[in-house]
């Protein structure tokens, strides 16, 4: 039985720092990052700030990274250790798999097994704090995430250093093999779906969903899976508070991770710790605008722009800070990554997402600045572009689905939002499209899309009227929605 006595010198774990120094000598010292050890600890930290608060603190607490946290006691992490290593060498017969140098699509599929088959029946399933290997052994609970994330930490303890976690934006499976070129979904995605474990994603791949990034995904080492167990950390207390030690534990760990290059392919880390900046500053750290624009850059170099969260990010940030302009921008730049897929039902969460924006955000940001004066964002054609260029995003992300995305519940706000804009704004519009030849588009049909703001020529100059008479169109739309010609939620 692998030992965690030579940890044993970090317990009892008092404080922000003693954790930190426990990474540290994990990510530094130790052949490779112990994921069951850090999973344990952090998740019994997070679980006994948020669940069970009952006096676990002392009154008062500094916000420092000497901030009081429970204390964590050696003998309860190593009992908890131990089993978990019980329980994955006690189902899992070795003897099936012996002499392997890699893991085979059967050896994961058991260990899949294992947790799947460990799990309580019936729980809700999206509730928070379930991601960690402390919820799984105390409680039999995981959600999404940690499943996958089990599977991995359990494939460690069996000596598979092959197989790692691949991440999407709202989904976990992992790779392995000789180049870890072969793939394996290991937990469950949304509601009301059969879970696909032990397939490969090559079909979600194939459908150019958003859930599968177009094969894009943050494919994690060992240090990356440890960057994953603090991303996901969960501060909450209820909708409204988080409990302070925990979010200030998170942010001091992704630090940590940030300056040993750990969150370099991982931009939805970046991102989180961005959102902890804004909330909290750390004195001579970048500032969380500087954090958002980085993981923009990775996802653009590392990810061919296929990701659309460092976009949200983002934009939810200027959107705070009613820099309104730059946050149509950053909206625009999500949704020129949304067309590249095709809207499926496996992809809701992005969905909601870009809802809120069109359908709450830019309603409301319309609101406020309709009684500002004249340099307001309604006189800036620049302004009324990037608007264009996010619903012309939407509009492509439809084509071509199987599943509609737009109904009269989107026309609505977006005959609004446009409308607002004076006519001889819009008439400084000039649009580029540049028609797509029909080997591009699997359709076969010749797509004009938005391009910019950048001198009209020719027949483009039909795609121009088209655009200026989107309100006049969907104004029509909506007149006969209110007749009750169009059923309104198709
Ligand atoms: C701009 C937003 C709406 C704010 N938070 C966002 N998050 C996106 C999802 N979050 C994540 N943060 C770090 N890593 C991961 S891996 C993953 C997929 C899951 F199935 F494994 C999700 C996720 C954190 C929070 S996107």
């Amino acid at each position: 039985m692998e030992s965690i006595a030579s940890r044993e010198k970090f317990f009892p774990v008092q404080d922000i720092s003693e954790v930190v120094q426990l990474f540290e000598y994990e990510l530094e010292m130790n052949k490779e990052p112990d994921l069951t050890l850090l999973s344990i600890v952090v998740g019994s930290i997070e679980n006994l700030l948020t669940c069970n608060r009952s006096n676990v603190l002392p009154e008062q607490n500094d916000v420092t990274s000497c901030t009081k946290l429970p204390v964590i006691d050696f003998k309860i992490v190593n009992a908890l250790y131990k089993k978990f290593h019980s329980t994955i060498k006690g189902y899992v017969d070795m003897s099936q798999f012996a002499n392997l140098k890699f893991a085979t699509r059967e050896l994961v599929k058991r260990v899949s097994d294992v947790i799947w088959n460990s799990l309580t029946r019936s729980y809700y399933k999206d509730r928070a704090h379930l991601q960690s290997l402390y919820s799984y052994l105390t409680g039999n609970k995981l959600d999404c995430f940690g499943v996958a994330f089990a599977v991995v930490a359990a494939c460690q303890i069996l000596g598979f250093n092959d197989v790692h976690l691949a991440l999407s934006e709202d989904h976990a499976w992992v790779i392995f093999g000789e180049n870890s070129c072969e793939t394996a979904e290991v937990t469950w995605h949304g509601k009301g779906n059969e879970d696909k474990r032990g397939q490969s994603v090559e079909p979600g791949i194939a459908s150019k969903c958003w859930l599968y990034l177009n094969g894009y995904p943050v494919r994690c080492n060992r240090y990356t899976e440890v960057a994953s167990i603090v991303s996901a950390i969960n501060p909450s207390l209820n909708v409204n508070n988080d409990a302070m030690e925990v979010a200030l534990l998170q942010q001091q760990l992704l630090w940590l991770l940030y300056d040993k290059g750990h969150l370099s392919i991982y931009p939805m880390a970046i991102g989180n710790l961005g959102d902890l900046e804004e909330v909290n500053p750390s004195p001579d750290r970048a500032h969380c605008s500087v954090l958002f624009e980085e993981a923009i850059m990775i996802a653009r170099t590392c990810y061919k722009n296929m990701h659309v969260y460092p976009y949200t990010y983002q934009g939810g940030y200027f959107y705070r800070h009613s820099r309104y302009k730059e946050a149509f921008e950053s909206w625009a730049n999500a949704s020129d990554v949304l067309k590249q897929y095709n809207y499926t039902r496996d992809d809701e969460e992005i969905y909601k997402e870009v809802m809120e924006i069109a359908n709450e955000l830019i309603p409301h940001i319309m609101k406020v600045v309709s009684g500002h004066s004249a340099h307001s964002i309604l006189k800036d054609p620049e302004c009324f572009a990037h608007l264009l260029r996010f619903y012309d995003g939407i509009c492509q992300w439809e084509e071509g689905s199987q599943t509609p995305v737009l109904h009269i519940g989107w026309a609505k706000p977006l005959v609004n939002t446009i409308s607002k804009f004076d006519s001889q704004v819009r008439g400084q519009l000039i649009i580029t499209s540049e028609v797509e030849s029909a080997e591009d588009d699997e359709n076969c049909n010749n797509v004009s899309t938005l391009k910019g703001i950048v001198a009209t020529t020719g027949d483009e100059q039909k795609v121009r009227n088209d655009w200026l008479n989107l309100n006049t169109n969907l104004a029509k739309i909506e007149d006969s929605a209110e007749s009750g010609n169009l059923h309104p939620n198709i």
